[in-house]
């Protein structure tokens, strides 16, 4: 374990603004911003200063930060221009941040094809621009972009290029793997190279992920021997991102005993950070991203979840609080008791391991997974199984029946309209109850109809609402791809905040839906502790509502 300092920049408001569907507003910018100060990042590049309006809007009233620098991107002077007398520059350095990363080129065939210009004349464009930022700026770094291209290309000019940034005041010298091809036993050899022209303590990466190595690129370049690492917030940036900082961070903490501007109690941070910054960008965070994912430390194997129950240690490679995600034992049709077990635990349902119920139960999950349930995605519709199994559950009401009808037809003005209209029949404690509603489809009707039904008895289902709706047709169970099912998960919400997801499998839609919808009301009445009324009292509050 080394212990040595590796700073930390992120580009996620400037390389990350490059990626395909992302659009910040100067609010996203400063909000991610603060969250990156506060998780204990060195360096946010802001932008750059004078190439849109968003990151002109976003440098003029900048969030004031504890700990981290704020740094403007911009690239090397224009050919014909004087670095003091370029237009683009002056905006970059003119931005009331300490530091500026300016980007120029270092592959001798990039500075002929895309810039147009004689090498010689590349390499001052690059010297004048960071001496030119030196003297202005308390730091300034150049991102050598193409540079393990151009250094395979063209070894001398390659270096050429960083030895002007680095000659002429470049506090980092940053090597880019922009096109994001290099592997990482060529960034490990080429970095090493460079070490011995330029400390390492003045050097950093920048990977691109296109051959899916961006995170591994930039581990083997500070073994190597760099100690700046550039990256971005769940792994944005152009085409098919950058290294995500969020994988690197633990991964130099815990695993190389690299020390950052995050301590402990910081990486424990980690995970909120990552998915509140996809709730942000309105993106459904990636289950499988590790450490942070839900799935990260998610045990489906019966094989695992047997042993991790024994010690986690056996399926776990960190301890998932330490990057402030949990443990998660899933029941399914991968599943051997130990899954079960510990997931009923977990629920507040104590089971001994030798219960005669458990058998039963396990079979059961597996019988629904097989025609289309899928209870890691359901959790409360698991534990209404498990819980009725156990007898625990009581019958909060009875479907009688229920009746949805759609109609398309153009209204008096010409319109083409759809609406859906459901009526629902079901009894409580015997008594019956019927509702009707409309709703903008069969769904949003069914689910109006239902709750208004359960809501003249139960009135705390009347802050339950639908936030999510995941549709899934399936081929049939045996295979036949005929008669296919439908998959139905939905997610529910109360106003104190709490979430829970319930399943529902019919070959109808509508029906793979009520189920969905009927557990998720029956949850919540079970988790309110809520009893069923008396007949009498179900007739009485029906009376004084009639
Ligand atoms: C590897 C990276 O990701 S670098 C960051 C890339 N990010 C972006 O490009 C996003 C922000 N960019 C922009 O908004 C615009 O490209 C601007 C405002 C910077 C420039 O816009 P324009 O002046 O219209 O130029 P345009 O984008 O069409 O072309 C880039 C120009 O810069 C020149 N150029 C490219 N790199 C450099 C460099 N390092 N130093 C000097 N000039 C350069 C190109 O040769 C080209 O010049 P030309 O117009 O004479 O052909
Ligand atoms: C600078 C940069 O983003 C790159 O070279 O990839």
């Amino acid at each position: 374990m080394s212990g040595e300092r590796i700073y930390l920049y992120d580009s996620t408001l400037r390389d990350g603004a490059q990626t395909r569907g992302v659009d910040f507003t100067a609010a996203d910018k400063a909000g991610i911003a603060r969250e990156l100060d506060k998780l204990g990042i060195d360096y946010i590049e802001g932008g750059w200063p004078g190439a849109n309006q968003t990151d002109d809007a976003f440098f003029a009233d900048l969030p004031r930060l504890t700990r981290a620098r704020f740094s403007a991107f911009g690239m090397t002077r224009r050919f014909g221009r004087s670095a003091e007398n370029d237009p683009g520059l002056a905006a970059v350095l003119g931005a009331d941040v300490p530091a500026a990363c300016l980007v120029g080129k270092s592959w001798d065939f990039q500075v002929t094809v895309a810039l147009g210009v004689e090498l010689d004349e590349n390499l001052r464009m690059i010297g004048d621009s960071i001496g030119h930022a030196a003297r202005v700026k308390s730091e300034a770094m150049f991102d050598a972009e193409h540079f393990f291209d151009g250094y395979k290309a063209n070894p001398d000019y390659a270096l050429a290029a960083i030895g002007a940034a680095y000659a002429a005041g470049a506090r980092w010298v940053v090597l880019c793997d922009t096109n994001g091809g290099t592997l990482p036993h060529e960034i490990d050899e080429i970095v090493r190279h460079v070490t011995t022209l330029i400390p390492g303590d003045r050097l950093g990466i920048h990977c691109h992920n296109d051959t899916g190595n961006a995170v591994a690129n930039s581990l083997a370049a500070v073994r190597a021997g760099v100690r700046q690492v550039q990256g971005t917030l769940n792994g944005l940036g152009e085409r098919c991102g950058n290294a995500d900082l969020v994988t690197l961070l633990p991964t130099l903490m815990l695993k190389m005993g690299y020390t950052t501007g995050l301590d402990e109690a910081g990486l424990t941070h980690l995970t909120t950070v990552s998915r509140a910054f996809d709730e942000r960008m309105n993106r459904a965070p990636n289950i499988h991203a590790p450490y942070v994912g839900a799935a990260a430390f998610a045990h489906k194997g019966g094989l695992h979840a047997s042993a991790v129950l024994k010690d986690p240690r056996a399926y776990e490679h960190v301890v998932p609080e330490q990057v402030g995600n949990r443990r998660h034992v899933l029941v399914s049709d991968q599943s051997g008791r130990a899954n079960l077990l510990v997931r009923l635990a977990e629920i507040g349902i104590e089971v001994a391991a030798d219960d005669r119920r458990l058998p039963g139960l396990l079979e059961q999950v597996k019988a629904n997974e097989h025609v289309g349930y899928a209870y890691d995605g359901a959790e409360a519709s698991l534990e209404l199984l498990a819980r009725r199994a156990l007898g625990e559950v009581p019958e909060y009401f009875r479907l009688q029946s229920f009746r949805v009808i759609d109609e398309r037809r153009y209204n008096a003005r010409g319109e083409l309209v759809t609406l859906s209209e459901a009526t629902i029949k079901i009894t409580v404690g015997g008594v019956p109850i019927m509702a009707v509603a409309e709703g903008n489809g069969p769904v949003n009707a069914l689910d109006t109809a239902l709750r208004r039904a359960i809501a003249q008895t139960y009135q705390g289902v009347r802050d339950v609402r639908l936030v999510d709706y995941k549709v899934r047709i399936m081929s049939a169970p045996d295979g036949t791809g005929t008669d296919a099912v439908t998959r139905v998960v939905i997610e529910s919400a109360d106003t104190a905040g709490h979430h829970w997801s319930t399943v529902g499998v019919s070959a109808n839609v509508v029906n793979a839906s009520y189920e969905a919808l009927a557990d998720g009301i029956t949850y919540r009445l079970f988790q309110a502790g809520v009893s069923v009324p008396a007949a009498a009292d179900t007739a009485a509050a029906l009376d004084m509502g009639a």
